[in-house]
Formats: structure tokens, sequence, C-alpha cells
């Protein structure tokens, strides 16, 4: 297992790149604690599979160095790396059987055969292939064959790091969420470093420890489930985590006071003048409908989800969300939102500004 530094990283496809809209991912440097369980989330087109391609060796970057604990792996080809892989779709061997193909990676590098079986037999329990482990390959389903894939990552003990590339694309929901509890187990008992792409933020909150988050090719915040949504450091980790996301409304601050649409807004922290563009952003969870306190609001539709509900509205012409507990009743005269003082982030031209004592 190994830590694993990017330093001064950055990536271009152009053999001749002019500016930063020609680098898919732009300069960068990050720590990646060993034994660390990341998810690299972030929508299409980001730089989520450069960036996992540069660490596994598929790709070379165009600036900087990848280190695996000491060693500059830079120049190192995969296979040199010492890492397990599993990306979208199933790679298996439709000849073997499951055995057979959980088994590869060990019997490729000379492992004693009872070590073999043992370690066979507790991945295929993780795996919930037990009892199809004599079966050869063809002819299973998709998601079986997925499985086998991730099985096969995750059957070597002593790689630096296992990186997957959205591995439950093709598995049903349900599965998903019973092998991404598997995986999070496995890395408990096991302690791999592992880097886990997605675009879908359950996937990343429910594996990961810290969730990198990525936009335009910068990773914008790496922070734990709980630091992405209490304290967005980019709004665009605002707007991604949370369902529905935070609500953005442009601001003029001064002190702990914004002012918003001509009327005054209590911040919870004190902040020093701010340049460029800038706004408050506040989660629905935080907001509260009011006869008589804070920003009007129209309320446009109630959603019912469950254990709550959304209100989506506009406030200044924008929409606005607001999540209230379920079963609480919505009164005509409440067309005001006030916020927890406490819960606002500012922002100035996207990026979190941070406050100090009022
Ligand atoms: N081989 C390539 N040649 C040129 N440009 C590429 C190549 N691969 C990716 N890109 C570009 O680099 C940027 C980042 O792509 P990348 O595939 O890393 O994003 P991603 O976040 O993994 O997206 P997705 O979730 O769709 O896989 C995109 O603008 C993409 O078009």
């Amino acid at each position: 297992m190994a830590q694993i530094t990017l330093k001064n990283l950055a990536h271009s496809y152009s053999a001749t790149p002019t500016s930063d809209a020609d680098f898919a991912l732009k300069q960068m440097d990050h720590v990646w604690q060993d034994g660390g369980a990341y998810a690299l989330l972030g929508s299409s087109g980001c730089g989520k599979t450069t960036l996992l391609n540069i660490i596994s060796g598929l790709l070379r970057p165009s600036q900087g160095r990848v280190l695996f604990g000491d060693r500059d792996v830079t120049d190192a080809a995969t296979a040199e790396r010492n890492i397990a892989q599993v990306f979208q779709f199933p790679v298996v061997y439709d000849t073997m059987t499951v055995r057979e193909n959980l088994a590869f990676p060990l019997r490729n590098r000379g492992m004693d055969p009872a070590y073999i079986k043992a370690r066979v037999q507790a991945i295929a329990q993780t795996i919930g292939m037990e009892a199809t482990l004599d079966r050869k390959a063809r002819g299973l389903t998709a998601d079986a064959k997925q499985k086998i894939s991730l099985g096969r990552g995750m059957v070597r003990e002593d790689v630096n790091a296992i990186l997957f590339d959205e591995p439950l694309t093709v598995i049903d929901p349900h599965m998903k969420w019973e092998l991404r509890t598997q995986l999070k187990q496995l890395h408990r008992d096991f302690g791999h470093t592992m880097i886990y792409v997605t675009h879908d933020q359950t996937e990343a909150l429910t594996f990961a420890d810290k969730v990198v988050v990525m936009y335009d090719g910068r990773v914008v915040q790496m922070g734990t489930p709980e630091e992405l949504f209490e304290a967005p450091a980019h709004t665009f980790v605002g707007y991604f985590i949370g369902s529905p996301g935070m609500n953005l409304l442009d601001a003029s601050v001064t002190g702990n006071v914004a002012q918003v649409l001509g009327a005054e807004v209590p911040l919870g922290a004190a902040y020093a003048p701010i340049k460029g563009r800038t706004q408050i952003g506040i989660r629905p969870e935080y907001c509260e409908l009011s006869a008589t306190e804070g920003l009007p609001i129209t309320v446009r539709r109630i959603e019912d989800v469950g254990r709550h509900r959304i209100i989506r509205g506009e406030v200044g012409g924008q929409a606005f969300n607001v999540i209230a507990p379920e079963g609480s009743p919505i009164a005509a005269d409440q067309t005001r939102v006030r916020f927890e003082p406490n819960r606002i982030n500012v922002y100035a031209d996207d990026w979190r500004v941070q406050g100090g004592a009022v």
C-alpha cells in the first residue's frame, strides 16, 4: 500500500497547449493518504478518467510527477506500479471458471495454492458467488461478470492501490447498494488505498472517507461528506452535492451582514471586504418558511419525498428550494424564507470565503 502524491501535475491532450482551456487537468498538487478510501466525483468531462489513467500509468502527464510512497512512478508502466484496476465493463476470461478467474492474479504471482484457495473463497463470499465458483464465466449475466471483475480487483492483498472506474454501472440498483457496502467493509478489513471514480454522489458519499470533487479539470475540494455538505469550497460542490443542491443568491457583504435583494441577511461570521462576484450559499435544509421574517419567496410546488418535503419556489426570480419536515403544515401567509445564519456560506467568484469571529 502506498501514499500517492501528485506533484505539480497537469495534462493536455494537445501537443501544443496555449491556454488553460487546452488542459484536461489544470495544475494540481495533492497527497492521497496511504489506506484512504477516496471517491473521485464530478460531472462528465471534468477529468476524472484522465486523472485515474495518470495514476494507473495508462497516460503520461504532460507536466509534473506521480509518486507512490517515495518512488517516482511517472515513467513507470502500469504493470510496474503494482496496482489493481476495475473498469466500467467486465473483463473476465470466459473459458475459465469463476474460481480460476478470481485466482488468476494470485496464480500469476506464484502464490501458495492453499493461500489461493482460502483467499478465493473469502472473496467469493464477499461478492456473493460461492455457489457459482465452479461454473464457467461464459453464459453468466453482465452483473455476475462484473462481480468477478470486482473480486479479481480485490483478491491481491499486496497492491499499492485499487482503482475503480465507475465499476457499478452495469450492476442492478439493489446489488449496487450491497456491493458498495461490501467494498467499504473490504476497505475496513484490508486497508487498501482505494480510488473510486463515479459521477453518482450517493455512490461517492457511501463509499468514501474522503470525496474528491472535480470541476473543469480541477480538484475543487477534497473532504469528508460532512465537509462537502456544510462548507462547500466551491459553488459547484454546493450545487453537485445534496438533493436538491445549495441555493445561491447574489449579495454584497459588509462585516456580518449580507445585503440581498434590498434586505439585510444576518451572517454567522464576519467577513473582510470581498472582491469579485459575491454570493451567499444556503442549503435547502437550513431554510425555513416564515410569515414575518426573511426574503420574499414565491412557492411554485411542494414535493413529498418520504421523510421530508421539498418546497420549490423562486426568490428574486431565481429557483430556490426549501426542505421542510414531513407533516409540518405550510400556511398561506408563509411568504418569506429565513436562513440559519451559522449555516450560510459566502462565495467570491465561486470560491468560499472563510469568515472570522463576529
Ligand atoms: N484521448 C483524448 N484526446 C483528447 N481529449 C480527450 C481525450 N480523453 C479525454 N479528453 C478530453 O479531456 C477532458 C476530460 O475527459 P475525461 O474523460 O478525463 O473526463 P471524465 O470526467 O472522466 O468524464 P466521463 O465521466 O464522461 O468519463 C474532456 O474534455 C475530454 O473531451
